[in-house]
């Protein structure tokens, strides 16, 4: 990807983007995407840990030829980022993950879809051409519904399965309790049929008795609505898919959830997306898991959790390179991938960036975030005297003491 010469003038940053969004987002949905769990200081400090390092830039190395590409999910990603899952992305604009799909596949950046968005899977596949996908999941109790997701999830040629696992409750999000967050009427949640109109849909267009038995199980499953909330284990989850109820599932261990899902996903690669610990990343190894996350969901889940980028190294030095790992969580420029990259992950994410995006101006506010974050990733290696992402190590970096003394690592 050739550096980019086109400028938005009323945007320069993610920072400015963030701002501009702000003022276009209704005040459920910019407090939904924007708020961190209780008083928010893990989102705070996933942005603010990256203040911690600097970087020590080489000089006089030819930096004519820069490659910013790295190999991942059987393509070429235009540099070491793909945009992380978020749900319900038509909240901040009308296409919503259709917008992000087709400004990834422009970019050839890889694109994660949640589970719960606003867009089926298959319409995502379709807008993203031959752009690699994964598929976040939250695995349900009822695991036939995950296993139809999976299954077509397959089909439509995504490679790989996101597993979220730092959800077995909601964190604790005060504006959005406040707000009674509620879907609007005119959205849904795509993947799951879930209203008398989808019913209908599913009855009239298969025509055969297996679209009718679903239809009755959704009836059945309406029944009752009632789920987890706020850490507390309520009445097991029977009614319409909704996130409230159905993305936390406390029932899952590390023995009934990987085993199983690396066979019922086979052949697409199995993730564990919420690992924060270097146990935790030698017990994903132990289930032979394809690669991990370090992600503490932007501070949506426990707050008080270390920031990401405070988590990484010790996960980096369990799993000793024999799995990828990757990060999420404050990434707002693109010397913050660098750094990330120097202490040792893989690849970096990014959630909200890619929602202030769709908020300002749909697939071209995304395209936006996208470019800002690669120009500056790769002028930051220009200037650091880096031509390859491999050669990015920790030789480039330094962390400032409290006192302002710097520390080799
Ligand atoms: C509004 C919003 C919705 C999210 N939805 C999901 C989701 O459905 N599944 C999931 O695993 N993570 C979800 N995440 C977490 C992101 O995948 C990612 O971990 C996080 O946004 C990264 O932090 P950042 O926003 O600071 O870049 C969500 C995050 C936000 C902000
Ligand atoms: C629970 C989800 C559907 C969305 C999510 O992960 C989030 O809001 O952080």
């Amino acid at each position: 990807m050739a550096h980019s010469t086109e400028h938005d003038l009323n945007c320069l940053t993610i920072a400015e983007l963030e701002k501009i969004a702000r003022d276009r987002m209704d005040k459920q949905t910019r407090d939904y995407y924007n708020e961190g769990a209780d008083s928010g200081s893990t989102l705070a400090e996933n942005q603010s840990a990256y203040n911690k390092y600097r970087i020590r830039p080489r000089v006089l190395r030819d930096v004519s030829r820069i490659d910013t590409s790295v190999p991942i999910f059987g393509q070429r990603n235009a540099i070491p980022m793909g945009v992380a899952p978020t749900a319900m992305q038509r909240l901040a604009h009308s296409e919503g993950e259709i917008a992000t799909a087709r400004a990834c596949a422009k970019a050839g950046i890889v694109m994660g879809l949640s589970s719960f968005s606003t867009t089926t899977l298959e319409d995502v596949a379709e807008a993203s051409g031959h752009n690699a996908n994964v598929l976040q999941l939250y695995l349900f109790e009822e695991k036939q519904h995950s296993i139809e997701l999976i299954e077509r999830a397959k089909k439509a040629g995504y490679k790989a399965v996101l597993l979220t696992v730092d959800t077995p409750y909601l964190g604790r999000r005060n504006l959005e309790i406040r707000n009674q967050f509620k879907l609007p009427a005119h959205l849904k949640i795509a993947n799951f049929a879930e209203n008398p109109d989808d019913m209908e849909e599913i009855e009239n267009e298969s025509g055969d008795s297996q679209g009718s038995q679903q239809a009755k199980k959704i009836r059945r499953r309406r029944a009752s609505s009632v789920g987890y909330q706020n850490g507390e284990r309520r009445v097991a989850p029977t009614g319409p898919i909704t996130f409230h109820s159905h993305a936390p599932n406390p029932l899952l261990s590390w023995e009934d959830s990987i085993p199983w899902l690396k066979e019922v996903a086979h052949p697409m690669e199995v993730w564990v997306k919420g690992i924060a610990t270097g146990e935790d990343a030698l017990l994903a190894i132990h289930h032979k898991v394809d690669g991990i996350v370090v992600s503490n969901h932007g501070g949506r889940q426990l707050n008080g959790a270390l920031a990401t980028l405070d988590a990484l190294p010790e996960v980096v030095e369990a799993v000793n390179k024999r799995v990828p790992v990757h990060v999420d969580g404050g990434i707002r420029h693109g010397t913050d991938i660098f750094k990330a990259l120097a202490l040792g992950a893989d690849f970096c994410w990014i959630g909200r960036p890619v929602l202030w995006g769709l908020a300002y101006k749909g697939e071209e506010g995304v395209a936006l975030a996208l470019r800002l974050l690669s120009d500056e990733f790769r002028l930051c290696m220009s200037l650091a005297g880096v031509t390859r992402v491999s050669d990015i190590s920790k030789e480039y970096l330094v962390k400032m003491n409290r006192d302002g003394f710097v520390s080799k690592l």
